[in-house]
């Protein structure tokens, strides 16, 4: 049977994107149908991954600036700039990606269906224009890539003025006073610290009784002595009651007890809330049962290492199939999609991706921490390398920061690199380099790197730690020769 097309693509978010891009590279006829109205590039480039980072890299500005040049005024960030100002420079970035993502496809002749996609059988898609028109298109292939949306408070409303969610803090209009953040995922650490570099007193409500547990023990401390520099206030193990705006006061009043202990009644005044509680899977209107797709209990698409669904012609990526719901990861998710649908040859996503967290300073990890490792009963050192010993952050103003490797006492090999300071999120892609090859640490001895760079970090971590297993500095000479024989 001959179908419109090779590939119909439902979402143009990373995954989207990456899937339409490798099927057109593979001469394959792509359709990416999207349903916002004006926008591609999905929760990717207009409400999540660029805007915040946009927003933030502003107010690093602004951080650095005063750190550096200090507050001849006397002034609070937020007395000083203008929020509108930062949203101008979010709006022109995010729109610049925008028009790249659209100018990619429109080269490599990619079509684009604007309206909602819903599946009809396993072939076939029905897209619903915004002017309620209904077009169906046919496909060998189809990937689900629709991403994710906020899951919504139970205990009180977004009103996008004083309590704001995801979307609606992107459009603030000034630089609140006081932030109380709720939520202790990612994004709540990142948007704590950016309103915190803006001068804005920050709480932040997490109902778990810890939070990024995935962190190494030592980087989890750096990040809690950084809170506390900054006034960022962390209250864990919260039940939120009501979030509710008190009209006579002009403040909006959080009320939450402890989960545990002494449970009483407390009441937080606040300018903004802002909710950041996770997100759901984008399935709701799919008609996933048209082509008998499985999902899981929390209605993620479940898919095989080749990102097939159960239905041999509908594959699925990014958000949409859980876990590590990033942009990162999703990109590769897409691309390879398209390579299993066409049956061309790729690499699986390798086990081990680094995360990035952009908080201002940015953290950043991949491989094992070092508590893991010695769970996992593995002989292990660690080598650490502070910032405040590095040449390029004292001539940056970026002191405050650790790199930390850890690896095999007996043979070097690198299991894990953790950091902690600024461009720690592009810091780690040497030590996932070196990790990748199945390196060890004496690389970042025995290869000269540019100086002055932050990367000299790696270099002390690795003395450092080849220091420790060998105690006294005499054993250098052997263990650089050992390697080179
Ligand atoms: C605030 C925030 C910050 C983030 N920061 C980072 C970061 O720094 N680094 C990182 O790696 N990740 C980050 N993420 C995560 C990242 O944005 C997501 O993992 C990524 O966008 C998921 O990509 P996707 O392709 O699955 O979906 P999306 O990017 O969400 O795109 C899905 C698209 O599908 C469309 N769609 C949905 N249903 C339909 C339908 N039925 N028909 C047609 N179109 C449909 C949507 O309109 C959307 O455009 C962040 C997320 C948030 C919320
Ligand atoms: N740098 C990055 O890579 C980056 C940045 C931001 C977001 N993201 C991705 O975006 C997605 C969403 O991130 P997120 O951090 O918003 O969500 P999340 O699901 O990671 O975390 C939400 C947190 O909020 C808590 N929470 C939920 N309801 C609450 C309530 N009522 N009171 C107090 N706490 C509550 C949850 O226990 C959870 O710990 C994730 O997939 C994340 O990986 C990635």
């Amino acid at each position: 049977m001959s179908h419109n097309y090779d590939v119909i693509i439902i979402g143009s978010g990373p995954a989207g994107f990456s899937c339409a891009m490798q099927s057109s590279k593979f001469d394959k006829k792509a359709l990416v149908v999207e349903s916002h109205k004006d926008y591609l590039g999905g929760t990717w480039i207009n409400t999540g991954t660029v805007p915040s980072k946009a927003l933030r890299e502003a107010a690093k500005t602004i951080l650095e600036f005063n750190d550096q040049f200090g507050d001849h005024e006397n002034k609070k960030p937020y007395e000083r700039f203008r929020m509108a100002d930062l949203l101008q420079y979010k709006q022109e970035i995010l729109e610049k990606e925008n028009r790249k993502v659209k100018n990619d496809l429109i080269k490599n002749e990619v079509d684009v269906a604007r309206g909602f996609g819903k599946l009809v059988d396993e072939h076939t898609v029905e897209v619903e224009t915004h002017f309620g028109s209904t077009e169906t298109y046919t496909a060998e292939y189809i990937l689900v890539c629709t991403g994710s949306n906020p899951v919504q408070p139970k205990e009180f409303e977004i009103d996008n003025d004083k309590i704001l969610d995801y979307k609606s803090i992107l459009e603030l209009t000034h630089i609140p006073r006081r932030l109380t953040v709720i939520g202790s995922g990612v994004n709540a650490i990142e948007y704590a610290t950016t309103f915190a570099a803006l001068g804005t007193r920050v709480t932040v409500l997490a109902d778990s009784e810890d939070y990024l547990t995935f962190l190494d023990h030592e980087i989890k401390e750096q990040l809690e002595q950084h809170f506390n520099d900054k006034g960022i206030n962390i209250k864990t193990d919260v039940a939120i009651q009501d979030v509710e705006f008190n009209a006579l006061r002009n403040h909006t009043e959080v009320k939450f007890n402890k989960k545990s202990g002494d449970q009483r009644l407390q009441v937080l005044e606040t300018e903004h809330v802002l909710f950041l509680g996770g997100r759901k899977p984008n399935i709701d209107g799919l008609n996933l049962k048209a082509a008998q797709i499985e999902t899981d209990d929390n209605n993620f698409i479940v898919t095989d290492d080749s990102f097939k669904t159960n239905t041999d012609s509908i594959y699925a990526a990014g958000d949409v199939i859980g876990f590590p719901r990033l942009a990162s990861a999703s990109f590769s998710q897409g691309r390879l999609a398209a390579c299993n649908m066409f049956g061309i040859p790729a690499l699986e996503v390798p086990d081990q991706i680094p995360y990035g967290i952009y908080a201002i300073p940015e953290i950043s990890n991949i491989g094992l921490t070092e508590k893991q490792a010695k769970e996992m009963g593995m002989d292990v050192t660690v080598g650490r390398a502070y910032f405040e010993n590095i040449a390029k952050a004292d001539m940056t103003n970026h002191t405050n920061g650790i790199l930390k490797l850890v690896f095999n006492s007996n043979n070097f090999k690198l299991l894990g690199v953790h950091i902690f300071g600024d461009e720690a999120a592009n810091l780690i892609h040497l030590g996932q380099s070196v990790m990748a090859y199945d390196g060890d640490i004496r690389y970042f001895i025995n290869h000269v790197m540019n100086y002055p760079t932050l990367s000299e970090a790696y270099r002390i971590a690795a003395f450092n730690g080849v220091n420790r297993v060998y105690k006294a500095g005499v054993k250098y000479k052997n263990i650089l020769e050992d390697q080179e024989q």
